[in-house]
């Protein structure tokens, strides 16, 4: 069978997923809103070969084994239940993705998946059943399969809970600039961290209130390339995130105190008339969503609050791109 090649950009949440209502068909509590970058990203070549027993997965040219690899072949049973096979698949994916940086990569990674393995069991899927498959493997993947601004619609099933794209070209002047916080906590990963939030956060509720509200708001500020409504209502969301994990029982946090003096200085930016908002995810790294015009007076201020701290930038890019071979 014919071998495809898939490229999928990693993407940051600006309204975060953070709860699944359905964990076997990863259906989210709330909507999200994401962008996608265009430095980052997974490429990922899929063969179906009759003459293998098993699945071969390689990562950056190692064998995949473990919990990694079993998420990689559940996936791929999904994909040949869609295609009525039962061939087992060579797949080596490379990740562009500075782990270091805390950037996660399951969502490049399972969104190049899905388009090249779809394609390789012999699938033409449309963008919005690539969506949900990528869904499948990781919930922030449905969103990669688009460029620029997305929304993952939150649904309530397999059908509904699907992206599509907001604005795919952002050519206006915006930038993440991720700041590397080194100190790294004990990694809780995000599909647990979520779950333990849900369950027991008495604040989960409000979470997902306030998160479906903002989506409302998020997509007239990107509509109207509304900087500091897009930046504000990140910011305010993410620490709404936070604030569900250091509510729940046990409490815990991914923040550090590195973490906060990057987010006030956020602030404090802000208040010489810099627009800059910050995001965090599943780990310490902080993501300033800032203009590109401002970068170097940005990292001035974050050397004069930790030194030699390291940053990546990173700008809107594009969605899945598939070819044979
Ligand atoms: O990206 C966001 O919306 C917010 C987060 O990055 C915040 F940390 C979570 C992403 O979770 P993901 O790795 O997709 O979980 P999975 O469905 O359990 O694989």
């Amino acid at each position: 069978m014919q071998a495809y090649t898939a490229r999928a950009h990693t993407n940051i949440a600006l309204l975060k997923y953070w709860g699944k209502a359905n964990e076997q068909l990863i259906i989210p509590t709330t909507s999200s809103i994401s962008l996608t970058l265009d430095e980052f990203y997974t490429d990922t070549t899929v063969v179906f070969d009759q003459h293998l027993n098993e699945d071969a997965v390689f990562l950056n040219d190692a064998p995949l084994t473990g919990k990694g690899y079993k998420k990689i072949t559940d996936f791929l049973d999904i994909v040949r239940q869609l295609a009525g096979i039962s061939t087992k698949a060579h797949v080596q994916s490379t990740n562009h993705v500075p782990t270091a940086a805390g950037l996660a990569s399951s969502a490049s990674a399972f969104s190049a998946l899905a388009g090249a393995a779809s394609k390789a069991a012999g699938l033409d899927l449309s963008l919005a059943d690539l969506s949900r498959l990528a869904r499948r493997g990781s919930g922030s993947a449905s969103r990669s399969i688009y460029g620029g601004f997305v929304e993952w619609e939150r649904g309530t099933d397999d059908t509904t809970s699907v992206a599509h794209p907001l604005q795919e070209v952002v050519d206006w002047d915006i930038q993440l600039l991720t700041v590397i916080i080194n100190d790294q906590p004990k990694k809780v990963d995000s599909r647990g961290g979520m779950q333990h939030a849900l369950q027991t956060s008495p604040f989960y509720q409000n979470w997902v209130d306030a998160t479906n509200a903002a989506t409302v708001d998020m997509k007239t500020a990107i509509e109207n390339h509304d900087f500091q409504k897009i930046g504000s209502l990140a910011e305010q969301n993410a620490l709404q995130m936070h604030a569900t994990n250091m509510t729940a029982t046990p409490p815990f946090t991914y923040l550090t105190d590195n973490s906060w003096a990057v987010i006030q200085l956020a602030a404090q930016l802000r208040s010489k008339g810099i627009e800059v908002y910050a995001t965090m995810d599943a780990g310490p790294n902080v993501k300033l969503i800032s203009h590109i015009s401002d970068y170097h007076e940005i990292v001035l201020a974050l050397q004069s609050v930790l030194p030699d701290v390291e940053t990546v930038a990173a700008t809107p890019g594009p969605g899945l791109v598939v070819v044979a071979g």
